[in-house]
């Protein structure tokens, strides 16, 4: 079956770095992309995104329509969306993450797309809204928000998704595999490298491994770049070393290997990867620990150092890293 991308009508909630670059190519598909806004609500409103990609060129991105609020977007919509992509930052230590979409996700007919970093991110979406199918993702992209409504971005984005599923045995229906491929398909006409995969919790400790590593070390060097980061003989040791304590940890979890390579070879994989790319970045971790807004530590590193003490695995570079960052975290909010 085909579907016409043009029929679709997807809602991004949280229009930053990441959901930007997600909500552009799904419109160069062919679908119709509204998008939520909070502080760029004005320029995005005004002139769009301004985007400048390594791999796509420079455009500008010009959502079909700009809310101030998921509220909003629901009012302009009553029937309810097809997607709702949400590409928040994820802070379940600060508030419900899920809380932000009981204005939007009302219809069951709306397939929640989870952009996000993070372990056990997915509960939240799941319990709030157990009538809606629940798509969660692994997003390797690159991104950052230079400035209100200009995004950066370095590389080809990719996304690797499936229906998630509270207990991994659970059948994928029918309708979920047509809305899987559906998703796909719209993915892969905007040029995002787009790949469903069976093991999703598997990809999500793949990417745990970068984010528990990079990020911290970033933050913790004053705002590092990850040329900087692995140009210094000891930064890049730490890297690896916290991501072996990664490793360790979510090959217990998931009860398998990361990958299907030996996976004491992903750390250095990680590393390759990273200094390919045809820019270094910075994560985005540090640009909220540099702009003086929340981090995602509970999702990226606790959530982690929580599955390491219950099954008594010790990890004492994440917990060192953790605590430092738990102080940063604190000092940002109260002031
Ligand atoms: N940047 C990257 O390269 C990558 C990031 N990720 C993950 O993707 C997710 C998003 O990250 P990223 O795009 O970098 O983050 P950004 O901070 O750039 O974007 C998040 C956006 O969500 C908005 N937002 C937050 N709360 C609300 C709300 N209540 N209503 C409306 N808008 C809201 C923010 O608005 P405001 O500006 O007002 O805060 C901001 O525009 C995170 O989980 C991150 O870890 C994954 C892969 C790569
Ligand atoms: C791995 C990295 C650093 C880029 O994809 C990321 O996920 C982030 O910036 O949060």
């Amino acid at each position: 079956m085909t579907i016409e991308a043009t029929q679709k009508k997807i809602l991004l909630v949280g229009a930053g770095a990441v959901g930007s670059i997600y909500g552009w190519r799904l419109q160069q598909a062919g679908c119709s992309v509204s998008v939520v806004c909070r502080s760029n609500y004005k320029v995005v409103k005004e002139s769009g995104f301004q985007i400048d990609s390594t791999f796509y060129g420079k455009d500008s991105f010009k959502p079909n329509a700009v809310f101030s609020s998921c509220k909003q977007a629901a009012e302009e919509l009553p029937e309810g969306y097809d997607f709702i992509l949400v590409c928040t930052k994820i802070l379940p230590d600060i508030l419900n993450p899920a809380i932000i979409l009981k204005d939007c996700a009302v219809n069951e007919k709306s397939t929640i797309v989870l952009i996000q970093n993070g372990i056990g991110i997915e509960k939240y979406y799941a319990e709030m809204f157990p009538s809606n199918k629940l798509i969660t993702s692994i997003a390797h992209v690159f991104t950052k928000q230079v400035k209100t409504g200009v995004i950066s971005q370095v590389d080809q984005a990719s996304l690797i998704f499936n229906v998630f599923k509270q207990n991994p045995d659970q059948i994928i229906s029918e309708e979920e595999n047509i809305i899987l491929e559906e998703f796909k398909d719209f993915l892969t006409r905007g040029k995002v490298n787009a790949k469903i995969e069976e093991n999703i919790q598997r990809e999500r400790w793949v990417k745990i491994v970068w984010n528990i590593s990079i990020s911290p070390v970033s933050v913790l060097t004053v705002g590092s770049n990850t040329r900087e980061l692995l140009d210094c003989p000891e930064t890049r040791n730490l890297l690896l070393e916290s991501m072996h304590e990664a490793i360790r940890v979510g090959e217990a979890v998931i009860n398998k290997p990361l990958t299907d390579t030996p996976s004491t070879e992903l750390p250095k994989q990680i590393l390759d990867k990273v200094d390919n790319l045809p820019e270094p970045f910075y994560p985005s971790m540090m640009i909220d620990m540099q702009n003086k807004r929340p981090m995602e530590i509970q999702v990226i590193v606790k959530n982690v150092i929580d599955y390491a003490n219950n099954l008594n695995i010790n990890v004492p570079i994440l917990q060192t890293m953790y605590a430092l960052l738990a102080l940063i975290q604190k000092k940002n909010l109260n002031n």
